[in-house]
């Protein structure tokens, strides 16, 4: 298979995690015979030192003309710092993911079974978590009307939902819990806000064309506490954009590091891979970041494009550095291995199935059900 990929490492430790990304991708390409071609754009903070724009027009240009793109991640503490910031490199973000319609965030999150002694909650517990967040990407209080007054004392941010909005997110979410356990949580705040109950109506409805999916309810402070204390309930969590992207964080504890979780960003159109965490700028150049979420995105990637043995392949290299204790500091507070050491290990380590008899059959479910 023949495929244009946009580059966008971004800021902080973007670049460093997915130059690993790229490495195994290249080690795909050549043990499966395919032809990836990457193009480099720049986005956030650098972009912002290159011209003042986060996300250039000629950076769009070769998003929307690429057949996938792979992010890395935007974020610099000199804005983060500075609340009169005019112009922020999440803008970028935010804005790639707007133009793109890229409405639909997939982040799954599963306990790797040879590490279940790094998160700091119990073996017994996170290891029957195996769940999918799908997150609303383009609406609610992210893209509403930001307010300040004259004075610089009163704010505000709207959060607004489209049933459109919401029903093209719910029936990926159905799609996807068919071909996992059925069972679909939508997480809201139903009982005080307007819009979760639009969401709770229009949700309700479109469950009527997936009878075989139990759907329930749960209301976002619950969930949050769930997610640590009884993850085994969830199978696909549906949420707006906001719980989603707090509750992911969350769900990282159970997997035991930021580090290790992916993420696919669909829509119509265009397709996105990021890693859920930000740009760690207190580990930039320092080469400790776990490259692990950026090379899983681009196992996304290669499942989205159907490539179900290349997929494999990279969750198996994954695994085997895992067994062999090769990971960043995160994963192995005594360890000595970098993050490119790390990237470079599961790049070697990626194989086609044919010479795999010996390898670790494995998987984190990423290659049966995640997208759709
Ligand atoms: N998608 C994106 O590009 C995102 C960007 N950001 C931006 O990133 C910057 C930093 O934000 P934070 O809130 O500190 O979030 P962050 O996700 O960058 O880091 C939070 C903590 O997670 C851990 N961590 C993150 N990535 C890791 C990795 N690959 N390996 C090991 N540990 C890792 C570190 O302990 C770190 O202190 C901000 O400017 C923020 O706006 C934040 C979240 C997402
Ligand atoms: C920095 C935000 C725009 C993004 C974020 O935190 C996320 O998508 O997880
Ligand atoms: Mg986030």
């Amino acid at each position: 298979m023949k495929l244009n990929i946009a580059l966008l490492p971004g800021d902080g430790i973007g670049p460093e995690v997915t130059a690993q990304a790229v490495k195994c991708l290249q080690a795909v390409e050549e043990a499966f015979g395919h032809s990836f071609t990457f193009t480099q754009a720049a986005v956030g903070a650098v972009a912002m030192e290159k011209g003042g724009d986060p996300l250039p027009e000629e950076t769009l240009e070769i998003c929307k003309n690429s057949d996938a793109i792979l992010f890395g991640a935007i974020g610099d503490p000199k804005y983060d710092n500075d609340p009169d910031a005019k112009t922020r490199p999440e803008q970028g973000l935010l804005r790639l993911r707007q133009e793109l319609g890229l409405f639909g965030n997939i982040r799954p999150v599963k306990a790797f079974p040879t590490i279940l002694d790094k998160s700091p909650l119990k073996k017994n517990i996170i290891a029957k978590a195996d769940f999918v967040i799908y997150r609303e990407l383009t609406g609610g209080i992210y893209f509403g009307e930001k307010k300040l007054n004259e004075a610089g004392t009163i704010a505000s941010d709207i959060c607004e939902y489209s049933e459109k909005e919401i029903s093209r997110i719910a029936h990926l979410a159905f799609k996807a819990a068919k071909v996992r356990r059925n069972k679909l949580t939508l997480v809201d705040k139903a009982n005080v806000l307007e819009t979760s109950r639009l969401w709770r109506r229009v949700v309700r409805k479109i469950g009527e064309s997936y009878p075989e999916v139990e759907l329930d309810f749960m209301f976002v402070d619950n969930a949050a506490m769930q997610l640590i204390l009884n993850p085994g309930i969830f199978d696909v969590i549906l949420t707006e954009n906001l719980f989603g992207d707090i509750l992911s964080d969350a769900g990282s504890v159970i997997g035991g590091s930021i580090g290790l979780l992916p993420s696919a960003s669909v829509g119509e159109k265009h397709a996105m891979f990021e890693p859920i965490h930000g740009s760690f700028p207190q580990a930039k150049g320092k080469n400790i970041a776990n490259p692990i979420a950026s090379i899983l995105s681009a196992a996304m990637m290669m499942e989205h494009f159907g490539l179900k043995e290349e997929t494999q392949a990279i969750v198996n290299a994954i695994y085997q550095s895992m067994k062999q204790n090769i990971v960043t500091p995160d994963l192995n507070a005594k360890g000595k291995y970098g993050t490119d050491h790390v990237g470079e290990y599961i790049a070697n380590n990626i194989v086609d199935a044919d010479d795999h008899l010996s390898m670790n059959k494995e998987n984190i479910g990423l290659g049966k059900s995640t997208i759709i």
